[in-house]
């Protein structure tokens, strides 16, 4: 029996497939490419949303910021008698009597005679019950005991942490020093310098050293806070130092408050800024160097200040804080990134040389975005190609915040 012969033919050539195998390769680059395309296209889509995001935020800030330009400060009174129905007698405190209408938002057993009210500036309804006493301004300033802020969270500073330190802690912890040499220690310290160079921070820090009660006000919102109020707030803002003693009393933009403006009184704001001031000049005058309360204000604006506020005896010691010189700002930045994990190419002093002209906040920024860089990316170390994006971020937006996760991120 003859075996057929059976004949296996190559299914496919040696050319064929050496063709099949390079269109292979072709594609694999091909199909990286595009996955390299969606993933850029990924993280735009992210940074987008981030800005978005931002842009958000920004936006509801400047709402909130209008609304408060638009709502009218409050007239301040005393409710001295209960009326017919829904209204009561209020003495304003700058001088006449209303018969006033009372909102129907206020809880009617607060209506009591002796109790201080606001009342709207054009109607004179009665819209709001004010706490007593001290309440009334606490609300309006903060109260820290021994802020929690030390000399060692300060980069750099080192000359205005000593003039601080000999102008305010000195006589707060050692007032027999000054006593036994027979000089008095300066009355006020005046800060100066662009926004975010730390003087707050300073003044925090002092205010820790010597275990004193921070109290803060902003002088902007003494004046346009409650009309003719502007001068017991400061009356008032003395004697909670006193009796928080030892105190620290911070007060900040006092420009707002002291500038040679309001020495021409020609409208009724400028009124209430003169008052107010004169009041702070009467305070400062009245005070007593060598007690344990302590005065310290800050100021943008040097050049507008009126000259009253600094003539001995007021505001006599002026430390100015610059912005950070590089090695300042290598210093910040080693304090800002202290509990981050930095990975090996991370550079502070480069850091430092290409953030020229940045003050203290603004490096604090830049290490907050470095890190989120870092989160979004799902990384727990810190890159020096974080640091650059977020550099440029806090120089496009200036006051670049904290930027929410995009969502899905991390999916
Ligand atoms: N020298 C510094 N060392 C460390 N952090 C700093 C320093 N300067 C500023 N910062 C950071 O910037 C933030 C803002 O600083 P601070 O409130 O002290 O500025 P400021 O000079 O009081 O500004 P403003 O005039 O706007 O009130 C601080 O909370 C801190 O995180």
């Amino acid at each position: 029996m003859i075996k057929p012969t059976i004949s296996v033919e190559p299914v496919i050539s040696s050319e064929e497939l050496a063709q099949l195998r390079k269109t292979n390769i072709a594609l694999e680059g091909r199909n990286y490419e595009l996955r390299e395309t969606v993933r850029q296209l990924r993280l735009q889509s992210a940074a987008v949303e981030s800005e978005r995001d931002q842009y958000k935020r920004e936006a509801k800030k400047l709402k909130g910021e209008l609304e408060q330009y638009r709502t009218p400060p409050l007239v301040i009174g005393t409710i001295e008698a209960l009326a017919s129905g829904d209204r009561v007698i209020v003495r304003s405190t700058t001088g006449p009597q209303f018969l006033s209408k009372v909102s129907e938002t206020v809880n009617s057993a607060e209506l009591v005679p002796g109790r201080q009210c606001a009342l709207h500036p054009q109607s004179f309804v009665l819209v709001e019950v004010l706490p007593n006493k001290y309440d009334t301004m606490i609300s309006g300033m903060e109260v820290e005991r021994a802020p929690e802020v030390n000399y060692e969270d300060i980069g750099g500073l080192d000359r205005q942490k000593i003039l601080l330190r000999e102008a305010v802690e000195l006589p707060l912890l050692k007032p027999e020093l000054f006593e036994k040499v027979g000089i008095e220690p300066p009355k006020g310290v005046l800060l100066v310098g662009p926004p975010g160079t730390g003087k707050t921070l300073l003044a925090k820090a002092v205010s820790h050293e010597t275990n004193a009660a921070f109290i803060r006000v902003v002088g902007s919102e003494l004046v346009q806070k409650y009309i003719g109020e502007g001068a017991r707030l400061v009356r008032e803002l003395f004697a909670l130092a006193r009796e928080k003693a030892p105190a620290i009393i911070f007060i900040d933009e006092i420009d707002a408050i002291g500038s040679s403006r309001s020495n021409e009184a020609y409208s009724a704001g400028d009124h209430e800024v003169n008052r107010t001031l004169m009041q702070l000049l009467s305070e400062l005058d009245g005070f007593n160097t060598r007690g344990n309360v302590k005065i310290i204000a800050a100021t943008n604006r040097m050049d507008i200040l009126d000259q009253a506020l600094l003539r001995p005896g007021r505001f006599d010691r002026i430390i100015e804080f610059p912005l950070p010189d590089e090695e300042g700002r290598r210093m910040i930045l080693a304090i800002h990134t202290k509990k981050m994990h930095l990975n090996r190419t991370v550079s502070l002093e480069k850091i430092a040389k290409e953030t020229e002209n940045m003050n203290g906040s603004e490096l604090m920024a830049i290490c907050v975005e470095a890190g989120m860089n870092a989160v979004r990316a799902g990384r727990t170390k810190i890159s020096g190609e974080d640091f650059v994006q977020a550099i440029t971020a806090v120089k496009q937006g200036r006051n670049a915040k904290l930027t929410p996760i995009p969502d899905g991120m991390y999916s």
